[in-house]
Formats: structure tokens, C-alpha cells, sequence
């Protein structure tokens, strides 16, 4: 895995929305279109102000979940609602395709494999993202494969539901939709991230982090989750 390790949370913020806008970029003028993948949480939302504010072709963007918590629509858990505000109300032009976590059907089941062939007819199969941009967990969690979750183990389909995890179930992608990327961006800010941050960069296969392929990978971590723990 690449790393850069940066002064704080605006600069890796700055540099993470650079990193997609150039990917987009690329993608487009290669196959002329992008698909992305963007996580929830707290910390995405900076750096997609800023990807707002970029030169992206956005009528050839295919915005995809990474995870969603099973939530009504507008809900301030739901990490569309935030994905909302940040970028979608913000760009220019709309993207082409906003794929949204069908997290309000009541068979979840059902849901995740409508997401999973939604998957399948736009990215292929097995699918491959261009940018899968992930975050991560202070307990190693990343997307929503949670700890001690049964979503661990699910090879046979590119989208699952957890159990309760933290008040609320979850819709996520799985370990091989991950591993079949074009490039995965990890985004990690602050001090509480520095321990599992370690033991990402260690390859740790015992945290769900861990076990995400790490060869396409870049990390955009700030000084405070970044600092390597003495040996
Ligand atoms: O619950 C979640 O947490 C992780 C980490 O979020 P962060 O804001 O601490 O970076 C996130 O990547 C995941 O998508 C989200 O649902």
C-alpha cells in the first residue's frame, strides 16, 4: 500500500478529492466513464466539498455505497443523507447515475441483492470499480464489514447486510467487490484512528480492514492517525 502521511485533515481532505478528480480524469478519457464507490462515517464529507469545487466530468460519473445503515430516507445516520449535502448539492451538472444503498425496502435481503444486480449491470462481473474510496473504524472496522459479523465470510455476493452494529443493521460491499477495484483510497484522520491505523499498514488480517486487498491501495492519513507506534 502507498502511503502519505499529511499535516491535517484539510490537506489530506484537499488531496483525497484530488486524487478521485484525477482518477475520474483518467477514467474517462480511458473508458469514458468513472464508477465510484464512496463511503459514510464523519470524515468523507470534507474531502467531497472539495471534490465539488474540481473539474469532473460528472455526466460520465457513476456514484455507488459503500455501505449504508438500514435507515428511513433523510435520516441524519444515513450516510447519503451527508453524501447529499456534501457533493451531490454542490456539483455543477448531475452525475450520471447516483446508485443509492436501497436501504428502504423491507425485505433487506431483497435489497441487497436489487444493489448487488444494479452492481452487476453497470460495473460488469465481477464487478470493477474504478475508485473505491474506504474508511476506517477505531474498532478496524471498514465500509460496514463490521467485527464478528457473518458479512466477513460472504464471497458469493458483492453486497450483504450485517447484524445490529452500533443501534443499527447495515448494508455493505464485500471483500471481493473490494479486491476487484482498479484503486482502493483509504482516508484516515485523527488521533483515535492511529492504532488500527497500525495494524492496517501491518497487514493485520484479524481486523475486517485488514483483510482488504492492498496492492492498489493508497492511504491519505493526517500526522495524528498517521504516526508509525514505536516498535
Ligand atoms: O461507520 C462507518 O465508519 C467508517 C469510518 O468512518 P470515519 O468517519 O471514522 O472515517 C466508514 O468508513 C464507514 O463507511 C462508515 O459507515
Amino acid at each position: 500500500m502507498r502511503e502519505e502521511i499529511l499535516a491535517d485533515v484539510h490537506a489530506v481532505a484537499r488531496r483525497g478529492a484530488d486524487v478521485i478528480a484525477d482518477a475520474a480524469r483518467e477514467a474517462v478519457t480511458a473508458r469514458g466513464r468513472f464508477l465510484l464507490a464512496i463511503s459514510g462515517g464523519t470524515t468523507p464529507w470534507l474531502m467531497l466539498r472539495h471534490l465539488a469545487d474540481l473539474h469532473v466530468q460528472w455526466s460520465a460519473v457513476e456514484l455507488f455505497q459503500t455501505d449504508e445503515r438500514i435507515a428511513p430516507a433523510g435520516h441524519i445516520e444515513r450516510n447519503l443523507t451527508h453524501l447529499t449535502h456534501a457533493l451531490l448539492d454542490r456539483v455543477p451538472e448531475p452525475p450520471a447515475a447516483v446508485h443509492a444503498m436501497p436501504v428502504e425496502m423491507p425485505d433487506y435481503a431483497d435489497a441487497a441483492r436489487r444493489y448487488a444486480d444494479s452492481i452487476r449491470a453497470v460495473a460488469g462481473d465481477p464487478p470493477v470499480f474504478d475508485l473505491v474510496h474506504l474508511g476506517l473504524g477505531e474498532d478496524g472496522h471498514t465500509a460496514s464489514l463490521v467485527p464478528n459479523d457473518p458479512v466477513l465470510d460472504e464471497a458469493a455476493t458483492a453486497v450483504a447486510v450485517t447484524g445490529e452494529y452500533g443501534g443499527r443493521r447495515r448494508m455493505t460491499l464485500t471483500y471481493p467487490v473490494l479486491a476487484h477495484a482498479r484503486r482502493i483510497l483509504w482516508v484516515v484522520t485523527g488521533a483515535g484512528k492511529a492504532p488500527m491505523l497500525n495494524r492496517l499498514r501491518a497487514g493485520d488480517q484479524t481486523i475486517p480492514a485488514g483483510r482488504v486487498r492492498s496492492d492498489r491501495a493508497l492511504l491519505l492519513a493526517d500526522r495524528a492517525a498517521g504516526h508509525l507506534s514505536q516498535p
